[in-house]
């Protein structure tokens, strides 16, 4: 590479940049989001904007992101570079989503305003840009008035904390700029914001195609005496009240460029911090003191929210990546059960039960949703009973993590109290969502220390415990394999426990049936029952369908090393139906029994199991030894 050019190239943007923050420093920055359904004109009226204001500066600031990431790995002491390849792994990972943020300016205010392409996405992509913005415009078209789409966007905006909204009343001059028609769907919104909590709502009729009440006043429209669309965002007051909260930081990147250097980087989000400041770790509780500020500009004698920052601290203590630094006088609650609102965004329903990834500040947990209180119907705002969420619908759930994290309710800070749902499987983004309060302290309830421990027992019966996990289809052959293994170990002298679904339904799983959340609620429980088993001494056969990847590997984590084994039983479905030993497949296929599996229920075949087994033309008693086999080789 031409190093001359590329720097020359680099000393002209900075130059520009320098000039360009100068002016605007002392500006006012104000974040927004533009929604409303697809021909309601949203692209238009951001066009008209950035055209009207004539300065677009997206190019500028992207050179000033590659700039202040030269910088950082200047002076050798700091790698923020480590930061954003942070950042991109997460891109790779499918975690982060697409939005454009566009910056604009005029001589009052700076802005960015958050755009959200596609269609298809439209509502992740709504989601994502709202949750750091103070306000949303809401397009809505003259013709049309209110809709679905808007009573939903508007629902989430509230959801993500946006308290200020810019009702844009928009193609006016297709209804003959009629005040009746503008005050008819200011008030209808107006009640549906209230009812949503949203009580800063200011209503302009506009028209973004002739630029009318856009930048500049109309003429049409002289009934109008409020602002034009641009004058509002200029000088609307959208100041939070400054966060009661102290010290806060999410521990983005442990940086250790050196031997001598170990920094926590990371933004802080709320409170402030000095030098000599005592600071705890949470969950882990590990205290210490701030020794040092550093920024890529040199160190920091304080630094405040808003602020990104590298920590260093007195002593070098176990501090990682998704760990919260606080201020000790006034730490965050640290708990691993609560109550939350979920946006839930895929195409395939959350199912209570499953586990998915929960990402909350720089956090990575395993989260599942163990009960959904209702559903909000974003019409009526009514509650609704529901046993799962579809896409697009919002719920209040109750979640339980498997681990602690420190948190704030989304209402005192977005950043703690904010996250999104990653499913393990596609490792897309399935939901986003924000935490109301804890219900119980994850300090509150502890793990009973027992004398007689899991290896006492599992030696007084002279065996190592394993859970063997029969998954296939019905009639595939699991009971009947799972019977002849558990007859030889008995033989054998093993303390065995056979968990059959068909048994267990009629007793502890009685209440559950055959829908997709049934059955995750099902393995759910029998997977526990087994780690209990497991725990106690024995070697568990697990006969179940359990049709689901998410489920089978959920239960996999919950034993130790080497003690669970997958056994595919894999038995055509064709053979299966032939076999049909219950009658069921014929009853299936008369269309007697809803939700068959391998009829009209899927069933997802293992992907590494620790054993497969392909049960046609080998006899029980092979397939069983086999089983035994994979037991007791290691
Ligand atoms: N709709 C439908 N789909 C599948 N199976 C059905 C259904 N209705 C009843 N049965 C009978 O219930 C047994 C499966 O229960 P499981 O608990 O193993 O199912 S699951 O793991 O929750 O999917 C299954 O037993 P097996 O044949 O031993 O697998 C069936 O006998
Ligand atoms: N190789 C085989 N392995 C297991 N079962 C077989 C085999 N060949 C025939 N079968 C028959 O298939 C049926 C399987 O039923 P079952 O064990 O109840 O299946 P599942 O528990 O998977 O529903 C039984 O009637 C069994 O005798």
């Amino acid at each position: 590479m031409d190093m001359e050019a590329m720097d020359q190239g680099t000393a002209g943007a900075v130059t520009a940049i320098d000039d360009y923050l100068q002016r605007h420093e002392s500006k006012s920055l104000l974040r927004f989001i533009t929604c409303g359904s697809v021909d309601d004109g949203k692209s238009t009226l951001l066009g008209r904007l950035l055209y009207d204001t004539k300065l677009l500066f997206d190019d500028q600031l992207a050179a000033l992101e590659g700039e202040s990431l030269r910088h950082g790995t200047q002076n050798g002491e700091l790698d923020f570079a480590l930061l954003v390849d942070g950042l991109s792994a997460e891109r790779e990972q499918g975690i982060t989503i697409d939005v454009a943020y566009r910056f604009f300016s005029t001589d009052r205010r700076k802005f960015i305003v958050a755009d959200c392409p596609g269609h298809e996405q439209y509502t992740r992509n709504m989601a994502t840009g709202a949750s750091t913005a103070d306000l949303a415009v809401v397009l809505v078209d003259a013709r049309k008035g209110l809709l679905t789409q808007t009573r939903r966007h508007t629902y989430i905006c509230s959801l993500l904390g946006i308290r200020h909204v810019l009702l844009a009343v928009n193609k006016m001059d297709l209804v003959g700029y009629a005040q009746s028609t503008f005050k008819r769907i200011e008030s209808d919104y107006r009640l549906v914001a209230a009812q949503m909590g949203i009580e800063q709502v200011t209503a302009i009729p506009l028209s973004a195609l002739r630029g009318e009440n856009v930048s500049s006043r109309s003429q049409a429209m002289g009934w109008y005496g409020g602002p034009s669309l641009l004058e509002h965002l200029e000088t609307v007051q959208v100041e939070r009240a400054t966060s009661k909260l102290g010290f806060r930081m999410p521990v983005q990147w442990v940086c250790r460029p050196n031997q001598n250097f170990r920094g926590y980087a990371g933004q802080v989000v709320a409170g402030s911090i000095a030098p000599g400041d005592e600071v705890v770790a949470l969950p882990s509780g590990v205290r210490s003191r701030v020794a040092r500020i550093v920024t890529a500009d040199g160190d920091l004698p304080r630094a405040s929210a808003g602020d990104a920052v590298a920590i260093q601290l007195e002593d070098e203590r176990d501090i990682s990546r998704g760990d919260v630094l606080a201020a000790t006088a006034s730490p965050p609650q640290v708990a691993d059960q609560f109550a939350a609102h979920v946006l839930w965004m895929d195409q395939a329903a959350l199912l209570p039960g499953r586990p998915y990834w929960m990402k909350i500040g720089a956090r990575l947990v395993t989260a599942q949703v163990t009960e959904i209180k209702h559903r909000v119907d974003v019409n009526t705002q009514e509650k609704r009973p529901a046993k799962r969420l579809e896409l697009n619908e919002v719920g209040y759930c109750n979640l339980g993590l498997d681990h602690a994290i420190a948190f704030e309710s989304y209402e005192d800070c977005r950043e703690l109290g904010g996250f999104i749902l990653i499913d393990r499987q596609t490792n897309a983004t399935v939901a986003a969502g924000t935490l109301a309060f804890a219900l119980r302290r994850a300090d509150n309830i502890h793990w009973q220390h027992t004398d007689v421990d899991r290896a006492a027992r599992a030696r007084i019966k002279g065996q190592a415990p394993a859970c063997l996990w029969f998954t296939g289809l019905s009639g595939s052959g699991k009971s009947t394999i799972a019977n002849a293994v558990e007859r030889r170990l008995h033989a054998m002298g093993y303390h065995t426990y056979m968990l059959d679904g068909d048994n267990v339904r009629h007793g502890l799983n009685r209440d559950l049936g055959f829908t997709e959340e049934d059955r995750v609620e099902n393995i759910r429980r029998v997977a526990e029952v087994a780690r209990l088993m497991v725990d106690a001494g024995l070697i568990v056969l697990v006969s179940f369908i359990s049709p689901f990847r998410s489920e089978r590997n959920m239960a996999r984590t919950l034993f130790g090393e080497g003690e669970f084994r997958e056994v595919f039983v894999d038995t055509p479905l064709e053979v299966c139906a032939q076999r049909d030993p219950k009658g069921l497949y014929a009853k299936a296929r008369a269309g007697q029994i809803k939700n068959f599996t391998g009829i009209d229920s899927p069933y997802e075949r293992p992907e590494r199991p620790e054993l497969h087994l392909q049960t046609q033309g080998v006899s029980v008693d092979e397939l069983a030894q086999r089983v035994i086999d994979t037991l007791l080789a290691n």
